[in-house]
């Protein structure tokens, strides 16, 4: 007994010499990072920095970094620190070009975790580093060509008449519909047919697995969430996966049946699944007709390096899209004067094309106004994240970044800055008119990222999107449901922008 009580309290006293140990380090080193630099920072508490609010799931990352650049933003640089970690948010668009662009040999990586042996479905393209990411970039890219997608482009027909069904059934009742949740099971009938060759039907079966798996994958985890992107580290020392096994576990088993079932029976379809095979078989995506660029034998991909980029896309890809439509369909319900502009484009258009053909959606100049607006206003991923890998000057300032530092890029904030976008909160297509354009520097709008590493799947991104509001708008109209408000709060720990309690629309049929 006594010796039990002795260990006891030797344990507590090592535990506190540690805690206290740490605190002085934190206190009078880790702390003093930015002070000696030079750089504008916020001073942090001991230990979690300055990311208390998000790991508590208090606030979101969106608001949290929306705070500190409209507090700060006539500093071109800010030192924060998460956890113990020394973070730079770059602020000043010519800067952000520098990390993102010119000097993007010394930030190519964006240091989240990625560890293919604890967590296979990770070594995807969005969180791989280096010249592993570089080479499967490489091999990736022609999957993304305007002919790909539109070899692509009947799938996103056939899931945008089961939506426009569907809405159209709902409008004989003027009901209030969950439009976040629509338009999350038009995006995920897309993506699992495009890149896992599945065919879903969330509409008629609105319980499959999918739809399931793919709501536990977004499922708001603030700490895990913040962890990820903040300290990725953690999750490398005590050998966790980031991805939960049964997810891991689903994807993989149903990403290799329907690669041996198409084997097994020579079927060849045109989506991306298709185009991974060519990679796992050859090494190359074939490419398209009129393109001059020949195809090369190079590393072929495994089973499960395939498997993670069809995640990915899922990943990448449904989130995305289908927040972005979610937002866009929210606003032109506040604004009737432009969902009527937008439905007289969309049947101007098909008139001329004779269909509502690939082509058709992309002469939608006024819709492409519109989403670019929704973009701008809502970004689905609110801040770009990079590490430096080589010690860099920043052109323009004596400040040199060391190796290993973390950078933010608070597109949010940016994207809601009064000085760049005037009365920033208002809702108006015509700030992406050509002109408009102009008159402002091109690292002030980056939805989609910059440089190399912007979104590799843009162009699916925007068509499926526009087709999601296409098929909604053609026989409906929509209003704000009675319990919605014209302002929003956002949901505190999901990874990309999301409504609270969903987006209700009121839907009732042209007159
Ligand atoms: C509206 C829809 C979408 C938005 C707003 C969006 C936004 C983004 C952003 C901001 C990045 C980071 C860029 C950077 O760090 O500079 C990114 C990367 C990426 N996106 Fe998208 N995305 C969308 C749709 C898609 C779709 C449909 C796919 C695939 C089917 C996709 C696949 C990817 C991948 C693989 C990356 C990582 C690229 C790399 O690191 O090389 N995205 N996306």
């Amino acid at each position: 007994m006594l010796l039990a009580t002795r260990l006891i309290s030797d344990i507590l006293v090592v535990s506190s010499l540690i805690i206290v140990g740490f605190y002085i380090y934190y206190k009078f080193h880790i702390s003093k990072f930015w002070k000696k630099k030079g750089i504008f920072y916020l001073e942090p508490t001991f230990p979690t920095g300055n990311i208390m609010p998000f790991i508590t799931g208090k606030m979101s990352q969106a608001e949290f970094f929306r705070d500190i650049y409209e507090q700060h933003k006539n500093h071109p640089l800010i030192g924060i620190y998460m956890l113990h970690k020394p973070f730079l948010i770059v602020n000043d668009p010519d800067l952000i070009r520098d990390v993102l662009a010119k000097e993007f040999a010394n930030f190519h990586d964006r240091g989240l975790f990625c560890n293919e042996e604890i967590d296979p479905l990770s070594g995807h393209l969005f969180q791989l580093p280096g010249k592993k990411w570089r080479n499967l970039r490489v091999k990736l890219t022609p999957t993304f060509t305007s002919g790909k997608i539109k070899q692509i482009f009947p799938i996103m027909k056939d899931s945008g008449n089961t939506l426009s069904a569907y809405l159209t059934e709902k409008a004989q009742t003027k009901s209030a519909v969950d439009i976040k949740d629509v338009f999350a099971k038009y995006s995920v009938d897309i993506i699992m047919s495009a890149a896992f060759g599945i065919s879903c039907n969330s509409f008629k079966n609105p319980d499959n697995e999918f739809r399931y798996w793919g709501k536990k994958v977004f499922d708001p985890r603030p700490l895990w969430n913040a962890l990820v992107v903040w300290a990725p580290q953690v999750f490398n020392l005590f050998s966790i996966p980031f991805t939960e096994k049964d997810i891991t576990n689903f994807f993989l088993k149903t990403f290799k049946e329907t690669v041996e079932y198409r084997e097994a029976n020579n079927i060849e379809r045109k989506d991306f699944l298709n185009l991974l095979m060519q990679l796992m078989r050859n090494g190359y995506v074939e490419v398209d007709d009129n393109s001059n660029s020949s195809n090369v034998a190079k590393n072929k991909l495994t089973m499960t390096e395939a498997a993670a980029q069809a995640y990915v896309f899922y990943l990448a890809g449904f989130e995305t899209s289908s927040t972005t439509a979610t937002f866009c369909l929210y606003e032109l319900a506040q604004h009737q004067d432009i969902q009527n502009k937008v439905r007289e484009e969309i049947q101007t258009q098909i008139e001329k094309h004779g269909d509502l053909t690939y082509d058709a959606v992309n002469d939608m100049t006024y819709l492409h106004k519109v989403i670019s607006e929704t973009l701008r206003k809502y970004p689905p991923v609110v801040v770009l994240n990079r590490i430096c890998t080589k010690k860099t000057k920043l052109n323009g300032t004596d400040f040199v970044i060391p190796k290993g530092t973390h950078v933010a890029i608070p597109v949010f904030g940016i994207h809601r800055d009064s000085n760049i976008f005037f009365d920033p909160d208002k809702f108006d297509p015509e700030r992406f008119s050509e002109e408009n354009i102009k008159t402002r520097h091109s690292y002030t709008y980056l939805p989609f990222g910059e440089g190399p590493r912007i979104c590799i799947g843009m162009r699916f991104g925007l068509v499926q999107t526009k087709y999601a509001i296409i098929s909604s708008l053609l026989k409906n109209k929509f209003t704000l449901a009675s319990n919605m408000s014209s302002t929003l709060e956002y949901e505190e720990g999901s990874l990309v922008l999301m409504a609270k309690g969903g987006i209700h629309l009121t839907v009732e049929p042209l007159k």
